[in-house]
């Protein structure tokens, strides 16, 4: 069953948790075709799970984090971004909800914190480097 707002396709949900300074990117440990690729941490929602709450879950899951959540970063067009025939992704703002520093949990095998300017030098998924373009802008933005 689809979670996803277009037809037929997954929803992802992913988080661009955010330092004063950088924003946390991870490094895939599995499947062996994604292993090694960096993203931003996240994951599949759930039938009748909203993405919000997906997104917490996954976060919990992932890096036994707490977070509290901004604004979505839209794509161009407004809405999810495509990752490919069958997935598409929502990102989101996030902050760390207390000091307790993210550890990765299985799905990851490094974590890093990295400032926006540096993004580009990390080996993405491909379906990210959009989304960091993005990232950049908003950061620049803001200051
Ligand atoms: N979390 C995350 N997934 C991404 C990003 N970019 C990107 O192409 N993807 C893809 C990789 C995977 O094909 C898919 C996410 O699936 P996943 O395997 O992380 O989902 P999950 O944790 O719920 O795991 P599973 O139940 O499918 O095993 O989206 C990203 O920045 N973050």
């Amino acid at each position: 069953m689809s979670t996803g707002t277009g037809p037929g396709r997954q929803l992802v949900v992913a988080a661009v948790i955010t330092s004063d300074t950088a924003v946390l990117a991870a490094r895939r440990s599995y499947p062996p075709s994604l292993a090694g690729k960096w993203e931003f941490p996240g994951g599949k929602a759930e039938p009748g799970e909203g993405p919000e709450q997906a997104l917490v879950r996954e976060l919990a899951e992932e890096l036994a984090v707490e977070v509290e959540l901004g604004t979505e970063i839209t794509a161009p067009a407004g809405g999810p971004w495509p990752i490919d025939e069958r997935l598409e992704l929502r990102l989101w703002w996030a902050r760390l909800a207390s000091d307790e520093a993210p550890r990765p949990l299985g799905s990851h095998d490094r974590l890093s914190w990295v400032e926006p300017d540096d993004l580009p030098s990390l080996d993405w998924l491909p379906a990210d480097r959009p989304m960091i373009g993005r990232i950049r802008q908003l950061w620049q933005g803001r200051r």
